[in-house]
Parts: C-alpha cells; sequence; structure tokens
C-alpha cells in the first residue's frame, strides 16, 4: 500500500486519472518494478511547455554516437529545461570512486548495460536534486533503454514525445572512435571527418571534425568505452535491447523518427523544423 500510495503522490500533475493509472501500473509491474517506480517519484517535476504547448518531457533514442547528447543538449538550452543523460550519471559515479564504482567501470568497458535497478536509483536521485533546485521539463538522453525501463517511465509520468535519432552504421562507428573531451573543460569533440560520397541514388553525407580550440587541444581524452571493440558491442546491445524500445514508443503514436542529414549545421535547423520549433519563437517565448 505504501508502494500505491508513493505512486499516487508521483503522478502529480500528469494527466490521466489515478484509476486508469494503478490499473495501468498494476497491469504492467511486477512488485520490483512497483519499488522501481517509486524510487522515480521525482518525475513528477512542474510541468514545461514548449511555445507549440507541448509538455517538454521528451526522450531521445538513437545508437552509439549518433548524437543524442549533442542534440538533446541545444534543445535543453532552447527550451530552457534540463537535460538528463543517463551515460554522464554513470559516468559521474564512475569517476566518484564510490562503492558502486568498480562494478560500473567493468560494465560500462565491456560495453554492456548498467542494471535497470542502479540507472533508475542514479536517475531518481537526479530529479530529486533537479526538484530541490526548482527544475521543470526535462529531456532525457539514453534513459529508456530496455523494454523493462520503458515500461516503468510510463507507469510514472507521460512521455510527450519521444526523437529517434538515426545514422548509418559505419558513420556511428567512426564518430565514437572519433570521439574526444578536454579533460579539463569537460567540453565534448570529434575529431572524424565523414565523408561519404552519393552512390545509386543514395544521398552523399559530409561531416566536419569538431575540432577543440587551441587551449583544450593537448588535453584531450578517449572514453575507455569508444574503442573500436567495444562500440561495435554497444550497438550489438543497441539493437538487441534498445531497438524494441522504439517501437513501443512507435505503437503509442509518440515516436518522431529523424534521420541526420550531415553535420550541425546541416542538422540542427531541420531537427528544429522537424519538431516544429523555430528558433526565433522559443527565444520570444523564454524571454516573455
Ligand atoms: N538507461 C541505461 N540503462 C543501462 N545502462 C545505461 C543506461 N544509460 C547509460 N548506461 C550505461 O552507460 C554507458 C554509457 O552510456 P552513454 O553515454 O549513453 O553511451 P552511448 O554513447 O552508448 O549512447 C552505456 O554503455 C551503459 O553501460
Amino acid at each position: 500500500m505504501a508502494v500505491l500510495k508513493s505512486l499516487l503522490r508521483s503522478r502529480g500533475s500528469t494527466t490521466c486519472s489515478s484509476l486508469t493509472y494503478i490499473r495501468r501500473t498494476l497491469s504492467t509491474a511486477s512488485e520490483t518494478d512497483l519499488k522501481l517506480s517509486s524510487s522515480l517519484n521525482h518525475m513528477s517535476l512542474p510541468l514545461r511547455k514548449d511555445p507549440k504547448g507541448r509538455i517538454v518531457q521528451w526522450v531521445f533514442l538513437g545508437c552509439p554516437g549518433v548524437g543524442k547528447g549533442t542534440y538533446a543538449s541545444r534543445l535543453s538550452s532552447l527550451l530552457g529545461v534540463p537535460h538528463i543523460a543517463t551515460g554522464d550519471l554513470v559516468r559521474e559515479e564512475l569517476s566518484s570512486s564510490g562503492p558502486l564504482a568498480p562494478k560500473l567501470a567493468e560494465i560500462v568497458n565491456q560495453g554492456k548495460l548498467v542494471s535497470d535497478e542502479i540507472i533508475i536509483n542514479l536517475l531518481s536521485k537526479r530529479l530529486e536534486a533537479g526538484e530541490a533546485k526548482g527544475e521543470s521539463g526535462f529531456i532525457l538522453d539514453g534513459f529508456p533503454r530496455t523494454i523493462r525501463q520503458a515500461e516503468i517511465l510510463e507507469g510514472v509520468t507521460d512521455i510527450d514525445l519521444v526523437v529517434n535519432l538515426k545514422l548509418r552504421e559505419d558513420v556511428l562507428l567512426a564518430k565514437c572512435i572519433g570521439r574526444r573531451i578536454c579533460s579539463d573543460c569537460g567540453g565534448n569533440y570529434n575529431v572524424a571527418c565523414i565523408d561519404i560520397k552519393g552512390e545509386n541514388g543514395s544521398p552523399g553525407m559530409y561531416m566536419a571534425p569538431l575540432l577543440p580550440p587551441p587551449h583544450c587541444a593537448s588535453k584531450l581524452i578517449t572514453r575507455s568505452d569508444d574503442t573500436e571493440e567495444v562500440v561495435k558491442e554497444r550497438l550489438r546491445i543497441y539493437n538487441e535491447m534498445s531497438q524494441p524500445v522504439e517501437e513501443f514508443y512507435r505503437s503509442r503514436g509518440k515516436l518522431l523518427e529523424f534521420n541526420l542529414p550531415g553535420g550541425i549545421p546541416e542538422s540542427w535547423p531541420k531537427l528544429l523544423q522537424a519538431l516544429n520549433l523555430d528558433d526565433h519563437e522559443v527565444k520570444q517565448s523564454a524571454a516573455a
């Protein structure tokens, strides 16, 4: 009953009735899932709407290296909502040298997924900290990655929109291997230059490298899971565990598919167009 009460509290300001919610939650959740759902009860953060009146509780899906972090973070600045990347939460926990760190390092460096329990715990703590700071809305990146995570999330809040970013697999691999981080400022860069010629009617693709400014150039590091072998394993696991999540949201009419046409200069305006957002209009609404 305590779990149910906390689930009911966790609904907060979302839209469907409590009865529908209880029925839906009970029909999809096991006892463990109920416990996990109740640990996510901070999903009832205050609502944040975009200029089209849509609630910004969005999810970014896509393979490793597709650019979820880049585009989710740009949108989060534009819309004034937090960008919450579970991969970042895992890396923070790893570098904290807390009790979970050795276990997490082993899992991440093999390209495997961390358990749903650990991920939901980390996400729950992040949402709680956000709530304390008065955050509203969110763009989730890297969560949910399994059907179970998607069902638990669906049980605690209404996700308004799921953006599924897509790129061909050879480009994903090159982009992961070319990824660099500045060990000083944390800036993200990419040394890969993607230049694919169009052939047999299929369009070519150009993505310029994203090079660091001179003061970061000597401080670049590579993520330990961005080696060719581990990236291939992450792609395999994505296809097995996370691709079904695309179908989960497709069948609920929430999925927006977006094939990246190239690098940021080409893709960003087209993504805004696909989201029916206009840079200027968003800035005006944020200033109002
Ligand atoms: N939702 C999740 N469920 C399970 N493991 C996760 C999740 N999010 C992140 N991780 C772990 O953190 C690692 C890094 O995640 P992320 O930065 O999102 O990588 P990627 O570039 O593969 O999308 C993953 O390989 C996985 O081990």
